[in-house]
């Protein structure tokens, strides 16, 4: 029995700028994971999520390809890694198998509302590992990472797949996303393991070393939000404020630049000007685009980070799901975390996770 796990992620800084090809952000992977087994099978394969256990699909192979007894499920993430793993175990010369796929997932809560720790990109890294393993394909992190990042692209397909890199590289990455327009083409031109042997244009993956006085602290809001809405509604916005939205980009790139120079120079406060500024310029991006990105819990949640010497933005598309707090350890973090909870933020007591090649 092969059993993988993937790691969930939260975004610090540079989102929504991070959807261009090239403009950074920053984000972590934590210690909250989605794990896939795979297991032979004979006849009959199966899709077992305990998360959805009444939508478990069953399915057999015809003439290489998977056919369902079960058309209407809801594991989209999960068959499109199959897919790509399986186009890609074919050119190189695999047989096709047969198997039971479960998974088992942290990134939910008890009740099945989600954090915002990237479930679908855990979920489809996990299964591509998973078969990785399964047909005997040796992927190292960039070779994972692309497979994972087209499955993904072709579900969801107007992300940066930050999240995915997130999962794959493990820790804190500076992350800039590749041409997605370029990708498209490059799925026509070129077989699978051309297109993992080569550059892809604008990715750019830099592993960061925190300063050691830095703690990261979560609270979640407990009010799911749908990252392809806010990111849809944004994009919709854009070509009616285009000066607004470049001016944006401009000043999301420069305030990341400076963020990670903060990373690599262990600079604590540097890093938290720089997480004030990049929540300023989202909260300008929110005016024109109506995105409603900090709700006014996530308002309090900052406020509240604040008033313990720390500094709080929210994560990712906002909307709801966590926002992070950026604090000196030696801070009096049991009092920001005691009044957080007593204000509706849920404390989520989870660390970075550094994943092994
Ligand atoms: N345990 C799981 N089993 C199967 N599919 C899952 C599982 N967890 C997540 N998924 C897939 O991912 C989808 C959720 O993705 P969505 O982008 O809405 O949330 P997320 O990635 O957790 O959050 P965010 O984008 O805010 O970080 C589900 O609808 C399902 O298709
Ligand atoms: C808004 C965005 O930059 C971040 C989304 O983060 P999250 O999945 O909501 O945690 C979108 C993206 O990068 O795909």
């Amino acid at each position: 029995m092969i059993s993988v796990k993937a790691p969930g992620k939260l975004y610090i800084a540079g989102e929504y700028a991070v959807v261009e090809t090239g403009f950074p952000a920053i984000i972590v992977a934590l210690d909250q994971f989605v794990t896939v087994t795979i297991q032979s099978a004979d006849q009959i394969g199966s899709i077992v999520s305990s998360q959805y256990q009444e939508n478990s699909i069953y399915w057999r192979r015809e003439e290489g390809k998977m056919v369902f007894d079960n058309r209407d499920n809801p594991f989209h993430y999960i068959l499109s890694a199959i897919k790509v793993t399986e186009d890609y175990a074919k050119t190189v010369g695999k047989d096709l198998g047969i198997y039971h796929l479960t998974v088992e997932s942290d990134l939910d809560s008890k009740d099945g509302r989600k954090y915002g720790l990237g479930s679908s990109a855990a979920v489809t890294v996990a299964t591509i590992k998973a078969l990785c393993e399964f047909y005997a394909l040796p992927v190292d992190h960039d070779k994972l990472f692309k497979l994972a990042a087209i499955a993904h692209f072709h579900v969801q397909g107007n992300g940066s797949l930050g999240d995915i890199a997130a999962s794959v590289y493990g820790g804190w990455i500076a992350y800039r996303s590749f041409d997605r327009d370029w990708l498209k083409l490059a799925e026509k031109s070129y077989n699978f393991a051309e297109l993992l042997d080569m550059d892809w244009p604008g990715l750019d993956i830099e592993l960061l070393t925190p300063p050691k006085s830095l703690k990261l602290l979560v609270g979640w809001t407990g009010s799911p939000a749908s990252t392809s809405h806010l990111v849809d509604r944004v994009a919709l916005n854009k070509a009616k404020r285009q000066q607004a939205y470049q001016d944006f980009l401009n000043h999301s790139q420069a305030c990341l630049k400076r963020m990670i120079a903060g990373f690599r120079n262990q600079d604590l406060h540097a890093i938290q000007t720089e997480i004030a500024i990049n929540r300023k310029l989202l909260n300008e991006l929110d005016q024109f685009t109506h995105a409603h990105i900090e709700t006014p819990l996530l308002t309090k949640l900052c406020d509240i980070a604040e008033e313990f010497g720390g500094i709080a933005k929210t994560s990712g598309a906002g909307g709801g799901d966590c926002g992070i707090a950026i604090i000196d350890s030696h801070k009096k973090l049991n009092q920001l975390i005691e009044k957080w909870a007593a204000n509706q933020i849920i404390p989520l007591s989870f660390n970075v996770h550094h994943v092994k090649e």
